[in-house]
């Protein structure tokens, strides 16, 4: 950090201390210009800055305290002197992330990443750290190897990555293994007395990462008050993996003690409840962990990046020299760009072994195309990285060496970290990323690259085991990196994607990695270590996942079924595909306008006619909420039924509601999280919340990739919101839905049928029934709610008139008496005069078929042309 900074910094803190409390906005023209002014230095001097004791917007003070303690400082100490050091910053994500932070009073506690066995050194360097808020932790080199390479490199992290536990040589491994346990508490307890002595009362102690899970122990034993958070960046595998680990118990049981325990995605934080509901027995809810009454909270809280950092970056006459630079040097080719530590679980093996396919099967690409591999080297005392290392030699060597000429190579691999700007300019020059972990909490290169292609729209393509698979798979091309010729062939596809594509799927991106900074990720965890709000217990749940289906359906026959209107003098119609999403002239709305339902222009006209018939009642059900339906249908003379019956509104009245008055919907606000997660990295996805019941829509994302997310969400919902709640889950084709169990359109049929009657004083039977629908499986029973008998099933009970108290019960509204005699019956449709009919579906319940919205418009417009 230079000079000016330190003074830039001193004077702005002059000003809040002096010209503001801690509570109150910061208005002063004169805070307003040094904050512009240090936005400036900033991307002047782009070398370091560290969260730094206040807001970027430079609107709030917060004087909350965060000691954040990893296992890595962001700063990597090298010895030029016995008192005097250089100090680079670290390489990896949690740094990046970290880096991003700002808006409170940070302390940074953790290893320096070397030994420092002397007092003068410790002493000095301690001294050097304190100007960068970073406190460092002391660990002696048989700790160092015992705790960082063997327990946390060699154990712990190849387990969390699915790797499995080391195998070889096992007498030697068992030995080894209980002494780097012991140097892994020893460890973190060494971490705990330093952030004892650094802790005032107040603060937030936000620790990070594996290395780290018996920290939150630690700490609570010493002070019971001190208010911690736990966060995992690393996968946490499936609890038959992580079950393997001797240790496993313990572990966990250290993590539970934190306040707050959080991941990055849905699936780490379902296994690691799992985990402790299967190896230690606990209870899961939909909040965390519960253990005789104490809850832990468990919670997902994906990271993001400073993006601004590197979009100012790009501005930056040292990043536009390497642009130039490298430009020139990849004159002529198109750049394919890997950005990895040297580490196992980025599946840099496997993207070489692609990208060797890849030039096998596409000689015209062989020299207009270079992979530029940066391997940073990372770990590399463990034998593991060492070998790795000349794994990845050997296959650069051999691809090279095969496919290079005397001009050029295919593959550019440095075993080097590069500097921020060089590391922008690259991304920003980059035509196609390509990231292949094996598995990856989330992979912040993807991000970043993301963040750097404004200007050439470059495609990403991304491993489906990186959490960021996620976030940014609605842009990316998603990929198996150990399918080496889908990768080689996404490469071939991403090299030449028409432009249009390109810009779709960066704009997806680069919305969401600008909008979920890694400033969101820290606010919204570090609140939460303070208040979190408690979702409520829930018991059993129901998943209808199948379209069970009948017989392949007849096509209406339009005549009889008008023939038999007309005959008829007391009809019900059902409709549910009134609305469509449809434009003003009638045209199916495409993916990129708005999801707005709308009824159907062409019906219009015929629907006003039909409801002004007084022999006639026409009944709007829908799974919409009452807002949609008034919206659409307030000017016309009919029913309507919202959420799948449990509101009702006659023709002219209000609302009533037909819900059973135990019905318990607990169980929405923890859903509605779930759906809110997966909505925001689902582009065009959306979803509705009703009273009974919430939909998550993926019509109009990207079929494949909503499809993908679906299965993520429903695995989440099952093992937790939903685990143990009185629901149905409810597949459609683009849809899930959750709904209070009970509730379909079969069981609203039979409540609103009375209402009906009731409301008409109908002193005649009625003799028709036409049922129109394009209805998920689950209400399918509407259609059998009117069908005398259907093939091979025992004939229902004959349809009457409910009682007088039967229908009150059952409703709110008030009553007049019944006009027709109880127990006679409701229904008169002699088998015939019934016409059931699906829209757009083969396989279904009802009798019969319209192929589509517009055969519904067409066949409606017959029918009230036909009527006088
Ligand atoms: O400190 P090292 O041993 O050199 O390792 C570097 C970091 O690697 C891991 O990073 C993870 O965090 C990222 C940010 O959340 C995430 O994007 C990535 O997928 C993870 O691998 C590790 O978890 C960190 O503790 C290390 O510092
Ligand atoms: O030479 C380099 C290359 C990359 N990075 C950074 O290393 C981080 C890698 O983070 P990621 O989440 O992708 O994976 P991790 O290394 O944490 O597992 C990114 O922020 C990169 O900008 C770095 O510090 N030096």
């Amino acid at each position: 950090m230079s000079k000016n900074h330190t003074i830039d910094e001193s004077l702005i803190q002059h000003v809040l201390e002096n010209d503001v409390n801690s509570d109150s906005t910061v208005p002063a023209m004169r805070l307003e210009r040094l904050l512009r002014e240090r936005e400036l230095r900033r991307s002047k001097d782009e070398d370091f800055y560290l969260i730094d004791g206040w807001g970027e917007q430079g609107a709030r003070v917060h004087k909350q305290r965060l000691l954040v303690v990893a296992n890595r400082l962001p700063l990597s100490a090298v010895r030029t002197g016995e008192d005097s050091w250089s100090l680079k910053v670290s390489a990896g994500g949690v740094v990046s992330a970290l880096l991003g932070v700002h808006g409170y009073e940070a302390r940074w506690i953790g290893w320096a990443g070397l030994n420092v066995p002397d007092e003068v050194g410790q002493r000095s360097l301690t001294h050097a750290l304190a100007e960068k808020k970073c406190i460092p932790v002391f660990l002696d080199e048989e700790t160092i190897d015992k705790y960082y390479n063997g327990y946390c490199n060699h154990i712990l992290w190849p387990l969390i990555h699915y790797l499995g536990l080391p195998q070889e040589d096992r007498l030697a491994t068992t030995q080894s293994f209980q002494s780097q346990f012991a140097a892994y508490k020893k460890a973190n307890q060494m971490f705990a007395d330093v952030v004892n002595e650094h802790y005032k009362e107040g603060d937030i102690v936000w620790v990070h990462d594996f290395h780290l899970m018996f920290l939150p122990k630690y700490l609570k034993d010493c002070n019971n008050n001190m208010k911690v958070g736990w966060f995992n960046h690393s996968p946490f595998p499936s609890s038959e993996i992580y079950r393997t680990l001797p240790t496993r118990s313990q572990l966990l049981r250290s993590v539970l003690v934190a306040d707050l325990v959080g991941f990055h995605t849905y699936d780490f934080a379902r296994h690691f409840v799992s985990s402790c509901t299967r190896i230690l027995g606990l209870e899961g809810t939909p909040d965390g962990v519960e253990d005789q009454g104490k809850l832990t909270r468990v919670a997902v809280y994906p990271i993001g990046i400073d993006p601004d950092r590197f979009i100012r970056a790009l501005e930056l006459p040292q990043v536009k020299d390497h642009i130039i630079d490298f430009k020139e040097r990849f004159a002529g080719r198109k750049i394919i760009l890997g950005v990895d530590r040297l580490d196992t679980i980025k599946g840099i093996p496997q993207k070489f072994l692609a990208f060797e396919k890849f030039l096998e099967e596409n000689p015209i690409w062989r020299e207009k195309v270079v992979l530029v591999q940066i391997a940073v080297p990372t770990r590399t005392e463990v034998p593991e990285y060492q070998k790795l290392t000349s794994k990845v030699h050997e296959i650069v060597g051999w691809i090279n060496g095969r496919f290079g000429t005397l001009t050029t190579v295919p593959i550019h691999h440095l075993d080097q970290s590069i500097d921020f700007h060089a590391l922008c300019a690259l991304y920003a020059i980059t035509d196609v990323a390509l990231v292949t972990s094996i598995r990856d909490g989330m992979n912040l290169v993807s991000y970043e690259f993301v963040a750097c292609q404004a200007l050439k729209k470059g495609v990403l393509i991304l491993s489906e085991f990186a959490g960021a698979a996620q976030s940014l798979g609605a842009g990316a091309i998603l990929v198996n990196p150990w399918n080496v010729t889908e990768v080689a062939e996404s490469i071939a596809y991403a090299l030449s994607m028409p432009a249009d594509e390109r810009e779709k799927r960066h704009c997806h991106n680069f919305k969401y990695v600008t909008t979920h900074t890694s400033q969101k990720w820290a606010e919204t965890f570090v609140r939460h270590v303070l208040f979190f709000p408690v979702c409520s217990e829930l018991s059993d749940t129901v998943v209808e996942a199948q379209l069970r289906t009948r017989k392949i359906l007849p096509l209406l026959p339009n005549r009889k079924a008008i023939e038999h209107y007309l005959q008829s003098s007391n009809r019900l119609g059902f409709h549910a595909t009134l609305t469509e999403h449809v434009d003003a002239q009638g045209r199916r709305i495409d993916q990129f306008r708005e999801m707005e339902l709308n009824l159907h222009p062409g019906l219009k006209e015929s629907l006003k006619r039909l409801c002004d018939d007084p022999k006639t009642t026409i009944i709007v059900l829908s799974g919409s909420d009452r807002n949609v339906l008034d919206e659409n249908f307030r000017e016309y003379n009919l029913w309507l039924a919202a959420e799948h019956g449990m509101f009702l509104r006659p023709t002219t009245g209000d609302w009533m509601t037909t819900m059973p008055e135990n019905l318990n919907v607990d169980w929405i606000d923890s859903v509605k999280n779930v759906f809110e997660y997966f909505t925001e990295r689902t582009p065009r996805s959306h979803f509705e919340v009703r009273e009974t019941s919430l939909v998550w829509n993926y019509k109009y994302a990207d079929i494949e990739f909503g499809k993908l997310q679906s299965k993520d969400l429903l695995q989440n919902l099952r093992a937790g919101p939903i685990s143990n709640a009185s629901v149905d889950v409810v597949q459609g084709e683009q849809s899930v839905e959750v709904r209070a169990v009970g509730v379909t359109k079969g069981a609203g049929i039979d409540r609103i049928l009375g209402e009906i009657v009731h409301h008409k004083n109908m002193n005649a039977p009625i003799d028709y029934v036409l049922c129109i629908g394009h209805f998920l499986q689950k209400d399918e029973d509407i259609y059998k709610f009117f069908e005398p008998k259907l093939p091979g099933e025992p004939a229902p009970a004959p349809l009457t008139f409910p009682t007088h108290e039967k229908i009150a019960s059952r409703s709110s509204l008030g009553r007049n008496e019944m006009t027709l005699h109880e127990g006679s019956l409701i229904l008169d449709l002699k088998g015939q005069n019934y016409f059931s009919c699906a829209v757009g579906r083969n396989r279904s319940n009802a009798r019969y078929l319209l192929g589509s919205s517009a055969e519904v418009v067409s066949f409606l417009k017959e029918l009230a042309d036909c009527q006088h």
